[in-house]
């Protein structure tokens, strides 16, 4: 099972981006604002037409794939809910591409997200963080494969931001594959096993945070000078 980017490139925004996704990790794809993280996911999905290379879903070219809504799970960047629906009927739209309302999976996201509370909630009526649960709860309730989410953490506290961390483990752990756009180096460099570095739309690292994440790579991509505080696994990234 693999999700492949093989010699990726659209415009500016991506220059032959060559990665290879692994079930049962959790990926992080970190760089600066307009370095092309959003746009790699989105390619990553099925969701953003390249202008040449390919997106392969276990070798097969992923573009017109049959199974690719059932197979990967995408979450935009800061979503708007635009349904006047519950939040239990939103998390069963998670199970359109499997045309079934099957409760099991639709349950274990909703309390996964911590939900349960809203469920008859309308979900327009949440905050934001809320919805972003709902809408990340949606992309669980359909068990996909491949759980690709840009920025999940942006809007949530910080306890449901682990408990979401916690659950994207508990994923991979049942063999899923999550690639999760993240700002918070920290965050990527404690809870990812691998990181993408993007610059520019350009890939310039695809290794274990702690190489990708290094001091010096973060002041040549970031251009801030950096360190490292902290036993490895609780790291804190503090100005040097
Ligand atoms: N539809 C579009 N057409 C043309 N250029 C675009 C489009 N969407 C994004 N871009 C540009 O492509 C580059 C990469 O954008 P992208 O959203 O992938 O970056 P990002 O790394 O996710 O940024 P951020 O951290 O700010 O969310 C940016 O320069 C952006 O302005």
């Amino acid at each position: 099972m693999t999700l492949a980017a093989n010699n990726v490139s659209l415009g500016e925004r991506l220059h032959n981006i060559t990665c290879a996704l692994r079930p049962g990790e959790i990926t992080a794809i970190c760089g600066p604002n307009g370095a092309g993280k959003s746009s790699l996911l989105q390619a990553l999905a099925g969701l953003l037409p390249i202008d040449s290379g390919e997106v392969t879903l276990d070798g097969e070219p992923l573009a017109g794939h049959a199974q690719r809504a059932k197979r990967i799970g995408y979450l935009p960047q800061a979503p708007e809910i635009a349904w006047d629906v519950t939040v239990r009927s939103l998390v069963e739209l998670g199970r359109i591409p499997h045309r079934d309302a099957a409760g099991a999976p639709v349950e274990a996201a909703i309390a996964a997200l911590d939900l349960n509370a809203f469920e008859q909630r309308r979900a327009q009526t949440l905050s934001g963080g809320e919805q972003a649960r709902v809408l990340l709860a949606r992309v669980l309730a359909g068990e996909p494969e491949w759980i690709l989410a840009d920025e999940p953490l942006a809007a949530l506290d910080l306890a449901h931001q682990y408990a979401l961390i916690g659950h994207l483990r508990v994923s991979a752990g049942e063999g899923r594959g999550v690639l999760v756009v993240l700002h918070d180096l920290a965050m990527a460099r404690n809870h990812a096993d691998r990181v993408l570095v993007l610059d520019q739309g350009r890939l310039v690292a695809d290794a274990a945070p702690s190489e990708a994440l290094s001091v010096e790579r973060i002041g040549e991509v970031w251009g801030v000078g950096t360190e490292w505080l902290g036993e490895e696994g609780k790291r804190a990234l503090a100005s040097a």
